[in-house]
């Protein structure tokens, strides 16, 4: 690739994520961050809200007047806004895309081309909170500029080294062997922690991890010596853990029963399990972690204590996969931010030899553990940066 400006977009259904990295002209550590923001409410009243990277604000402002009720008609004026915004020496090079189903087709990043839009797009039905957002982003770039070369990460593709006791269900063989298995996901974000691990702390990465990415989506994934060997999610970003909207894992005859008993088809389901259930189901108020933990109502403080034990008993789980534990790593919005939800999840592991340091927790430092537990450190995850040394990655190849 030649110097200029890379975007990387991260799409949700009502929000775009996005950075804007500078690219040398050879080695992928050139890539830098030189702006990042997010359009929000889109649809009901979309915002932009861009800083530099060294955290200065760029701008702040509505865009009521650009918002035609969706991602792909919001998104060429998103791109118009970044041109304008980038320096004259660095022109648009590129597109990376945070796509978060890849399938059993991709364990690796890849440029957009040919069939295999098409091959993603079949994938929605897996992902429908996701993969068409994702999509729909890609699709109109191509529209507006054709030229440019997009390519797709995917959430799923650091999860394919795990082995079949990990990725198989118990149901019957012929539906394992048409795909139905665990995927994963949060991958590019386990990926830039195991990364980070192997730079900052090579004694820990080379050994049995937890890390614990706990956002609105949430998961929690087993290392070992940096790879991949079990996670929470599962064939869909419906497993594991409570999240924001999303109940984690489910007893399977509960779906039999709200069929049967409320007439639900799959469409009701859906609608149900992506964005009526966890946190916001259970406390009935919100789906943010925050207002919940300042809300003495009792549903509220049910739904924090139910997240927090179910995170605990999943990272037990993992431990039993690692074969024991060496270190915990909490990410993400929570992971990074809540230290009540972190002293929870860690009293109930006490047993096993997790203490956190009270002081250092409530202050969100690195390392929030006293010094005879196992260790507990917080590490800021950078999906964005992963995606960006991919894209270059694969355009330099
Ligand atoms: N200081 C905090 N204390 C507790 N929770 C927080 C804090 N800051 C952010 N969060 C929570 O983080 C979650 C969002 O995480 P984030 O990783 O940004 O989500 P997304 O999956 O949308 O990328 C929300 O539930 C929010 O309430
Ligand atoms: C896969 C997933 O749950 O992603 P997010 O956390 O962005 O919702
Ligand atoms: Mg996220």
């Amino acid at each position: 690739m030649t110097k200029g400006a890379l975007l990387v977009l991260n799409s949700g259904s009502s929000s775009v994520k996005f950075t804007i990295f500078q690219v040398g002209s050879k080695a992928q550590d050139q890539v830098s961050p030189l702006f990042a923001g997010q359009l929000t409410g889109i649809g009901t009243d979309a915002n932009l809200k861009a800083k530099t990277s060294e955290g200065k604000l760029i701008t702040n402002e509505s865009w009521a007047d650009k918002d035609r009720g969706s991602v792909p008609a919001i998104l060429p004026h998103l791109l118009e806004w970044i041109e304008t915004n980038l320096p004259a020496d660095l022109p648009l090079k590129a597109a990376g895309h945070r796509v978060v189903h890849g399938g059993e087709t991709y364990d690796k990043p890849v440029l957009v081309q040919g069939d295999v839009f098409k091959k993603l797009a079949d994938l929605s039905p897996l992902a429908p909170l996701h993969q068409p957002q994702n999509l729909a982003a890609i699709e109109a770039l191509a529209n507006s500029r054709p030229e440019l070369p997009q390519v797709a990460c995917f959430d799923t593709a650091f999860h394919q080294t795990q082995p079949p006791l990990s990725t198989t269900y118990a149901i019957p063989k012929r539906y394992t062997d048409e795909g139905v298995r665990r995927y994963g996901f949060h991958g590019l974000s386990y990926e830039y922690i195991a990364h980070n691990l192997r730079e900052n702390k090579p004694d820990l990465a080379k050994g049995r991890v937890v890390v614990a990415h706990l956002g609105n989506g949430a998961s929690l994934t087993a290392l070992d010596n940096g790879v991949s060997v079990e996670t929470s999610m599962g064939f869909s970003a419906l497993d594991g853990v409570p999240m924001g909207t999303r109940p984690g894992s489910l007893d399977a005859g509960i779906l039999i029963h709200l069929m049967r008993t409320y007439d639900m088809d799959a469409d009701d389901l859906e609608k149900l399990l992506y964005h009526q259930c966890g946190l916001l189901g259970v406390s009935n108020i919100s789906n943010d972690m925050r207002e919940l933990e300042e809300n003495s109502d009792p549903n509220a403080q049910l739904a924090v204590d139910l997240f927090s034990i179910k995170v605990a008993k999943q990272i037990a789980s993992l431990a039993i996969t690692l074969g024991g534990i060496d270190g915990l790593i909490f990410t993400a919005g929570i992971g990074e931010h809540g230290p009540i939800i972190r002293k929870k999840i860690c009293d109930y592991l006490a047993w096993i030899g997790f203490e956190l340091d009270v002081a250092a927790n409530d202050a969100n430092e690195e390392l929030i553990s006293t010094e005879s537990s196992i260790p507990v450190y917080i590490i800021p995850t950078d999906e964005e940066l992963m995606i960006a040394r991919h894209t270059v990655n694969v355009l330099s190849a």
